[in-house]
């Protein structure tokens, strides 16, 4: 079984780096002309599928813009991760779980295990109940060939407060996720399953990011103000595992599907050339 870091390795050469989360904001269905209920959620997930789900590397689903339907926006979610799937982009569901393990076995099954009706490729997790807490997430994910990227430091200004608290040892809360990711990808080839979240709009890090071997999540683009060339700033050396993740920025585009490829492509021509940095 392809583990999920060869599985992004491939994806990403075969259709460039870039994750386009699907928001499904109450102000963006209006934009759209599409009423803020199931149907125009269906809507709107089905032409983001149908725009994107051929070319893009990975879709992120924001879990929590389906769960405020109940269960008809769950079913939702789970055709659009079906969808999703048979168009060949790897689906990363955005959910934040974070719990004490045993409750966290339960978020892995949801999740990560392939006879679940939300089983997905990867997903996103809290580690402040300890990066141990979700031992069952990443031993489901090595299992069955899934990732967890997990928060390290995110975009938004509150969490440097919690992120960079320093522990008893010297590191920061942030430093300590990063260290004990690092270890779980030791030895993967070409690249580990296990990734983390930093946001690009948070400037020059001053963490030491260079030897995770994963996928570093960047979201922050657009909406939030960070740029493609803020990349260089905040991963340096680390560039060429960042894999940039817009939301708004693409969305806003639609809903005419020639107008959300090309929003797209513009977001990947851009990362492109700022990634391009470092190989060249
Ligand atoms: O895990 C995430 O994706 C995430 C982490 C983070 O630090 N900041 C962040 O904005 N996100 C998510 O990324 C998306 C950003 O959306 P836009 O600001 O519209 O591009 C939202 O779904 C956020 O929940």
């Amino acid at each position: 079984m392809e583990s999920f870091g060869a599985r992004l390795h491939r994806a990403v050469a075969e259709r460039g780096p870039l994750c386009v989360g699907i928001d499904p904001h109450p102000g963006l269905l209006a934009r759209w002309g599409l009423a803020d209920d199931v149907e125009g959620l269906d809507r709107f997930s089905r032409t983001v599928v149908d725009a994107l789900g051929d070319r893009v590397a990975v879709v992120k689903p924001q879990s929590a813009f389906f769960e405020r339907f109940g269960s008809r926006g769950i079913a939702v979610l789970e055709s659009t991760i079906r969808q999703l799937r048979n168009a060949g982009a790897l689906v990363l569901l955005d959910v934040k779980r974070g719990d004490i393990g045993s409750t966290v076995s339960a978020y892995a099954s949801a999740y990560l295990d392939p006879s679940s009706p939300l089983y997905v490729d990867a997903v996103t997790a809290s580690p402040y109940l300890g990066v141990g807490s979700l031992a069952p997430m990443f031993e489901l994910a090595a299992t069955h060939g899934g990732g967890v990227f997990v928060l390290a430091l995110t975009s938004n200004p509150e969490g440097a407060a919690v992120q960079r608290a320093v522990g008893a040892d010297g590191r920061t809360v942030a430093q300590t996720v990063i260290d004990e990711i690092t270890q779980l990808n030791r030895g993967a080839e070409p690249l580990g399953s296990f990734g983390l979240v930093v946001g690009a709009t948070i400037g020059d890090t001053g963490h030491d990011l260079s030897a995770v071997h994963g996928p570093l999540l960047a979201p922050g683009l657009g909406a939030q103000g960070a740029t493609a060339a803020d990349l260089r700033t905040v991963f340096g050396a680390s560039l060429p595992a960042v894999l940039p993740s817009y939301s708004r920025e693409v969305l806003h585009a639609g809903p005419d599907p020639a107008a959300l490829r090309a929003a797209a492509e513009r977001s990947l021509a851009d990362c492109r050339s700022a990634l391009a940095v470092v190989a060249d």
